[in-house]
């Protein structure tokens, strides 16, 4: 049985209609998940541009920051740097195979989890069995644009096959038809599917002109320098965008862990912001900066502002007294383009606590590398000096 949030209204909100349907079309699902509290519409459009204008203004990238990272040169360090890795293949053209490999690789490296998409769950699900590597699941893949009820389905048949963590792609048309501040684009894929999306990306793809401030405080409308866009001092549909996250949340509630695929690449910071608020209001886990499959990946620029939107967002309530955001600190999952040490690196000094990556292997040799260069060489090897001949 469906439960909501206390609410002024009598009539039911949309995200209320929308999750009691979904209920009632999946009696199984009601029965399971017993009493679901529905997080309802808390704002209207207007409160929600209000609140997301704040947060635009109040919060920018700290770039001196630097956080610390796991020491790979110790063996403790390496674990905890495999730690922060989500092993993935979402190629559509995966094989079984490559599947179970990327299952044997994440369980002998220490991975956090494999990310693949819904019709691999459940195999991973029996590969990894009795191993702490859980199963992330990619849900509205890669476009984001599927309507809500498809995304439910997604992500409650993703659980339903054994999948502990959801990567869920933000609907981002809904924020850039009314700015749209597509960022320059020198990405390239290798596989047959990736140059298929990589084309779409270039198609779509609008002039750039000096549109992505590269620090806040951030405005909605501050694409400035774009061709003028009759939209352009509309609000976006915040709520649609807040309906969308809340009722995958009531319908997944925690332990899954949520993840919200912002696709940085498509966004300003403005947006990013937007995006960020509005996971935090719908009590995701984390952002997380791309799909990988449009445009280019994690910029540090971007995890930088992504993890102030995060500190900033958790610390908005407890001074407010429970509202309009929360208490709990969402974590920052660079994904995207991360294919050496060095990058993975970066991202982590930037605050990011999660990596996804398809080079996550490359990424641990590199580490055990550099531990092996920089160990002093066995006695037995003696190297660089002979004591038995003398020397300094
Ligand atoms: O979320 C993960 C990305 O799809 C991985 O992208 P990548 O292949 O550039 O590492």
């Amino acid at each position: 049985m469906a439960s909501s949030n206390p609410t002024t209204t009598t009539s039911p909100t949309e995200s209320e209609t929308l999750v009691r349907d979904f209920l009632a079309a999946n009696p199984a699902l009601d029965a399971e998940l017993g009493n679901v509290e529905i997080m309802t519409d808390r704002y209207t459009n207007e409160e929600w541009a209000k609140q997301i204008a704040e947060t635009q203004k109040k919060v920018a990238a700290d770039k001196s920051r630097k956080y610390g990272v796991p020491d790979v040169t110790t063996r403790e360090g390496t674990k905890d740097l495999a730690e922060t890795v989500d092993h993935t293949v979402l190629k559509l053209d995966a094989t079984s195979k490559q599947i179970d490999d990327l299952c044997s690789e994440a369980r002998t490296e220490g991975f956090k989890s494999v990310c693949v998409r819904l019709n691999y769950v459940s195999r991973c699900v029996s590969n990894l069995k009795g191993s702490p590597v859980v199963v992330a699941c990619v849900v509205g893949f890669h476009e984001g644009t599927q309507d809500t009820y498809e995304k439910l389905r997604e992500a409650r048949a993703a659980v339903k096959a054994g999948a502990a963590e959801l990567d869920v792609v933000l609907n981002h048309s809904l924020l850039t038809k009314h700015n749209p501040t597509p960022k320059p684009s020198n990405h390239k894929r290798d596989s047959t599917a990736d140059t298929i999306t990589w084309k779409n990306t270039e198609a779509n793809a609008k002039p750039q002109s000096g549109n992505t401030p590269s620090q806040g405080p951030y405005s909605v409308s501050s694409s400035g320098g774009n061709t003028p866009n009759p939209e352009e001092d509309e609000i976006p549909d915040y709520s649609a965008i807040y309906r969308e996250l809340a009722s995958i949340r009531s319908l997944c509630p925690s332990p899954t862990v949520l993840k919200l695929i912002l696709e940085t690449s498509q966004l300003n910071s403005a947006q990013i912001l937007a995006a960020s608020h509005l996971a935090a209001a719908a009590n995701f886990d984390f952002i997380k900066t791309s799909t990988g499959f449009n445009g280019p990946g994690a910029k540090l620029e971007d995890v930088q502002l992504m993890v102030a939107a995060a500190e900033y967002l958790s610390t908005k309530q407890k001074s407010n007294g429970g509202s309009p955001v929360r208490g709990r600190k969402m974590q920052v999952k660079a994904s995207g383009g991360v294919r050496s040490l060095e990058a993975a690196t970066q991202m982590l000094e930037a605050g990011a606590t999660r990596l996804g990556t398809s080079s996550g292997l490359w990424i641990m040799q590199e580490a055990r590398q550099k531990a092996e260069g920089l160990k002093r060489p066995a006695p037995a090897t003696r190297l660089y000096t002979d004591d038995s001949i003398g020397g300094y």
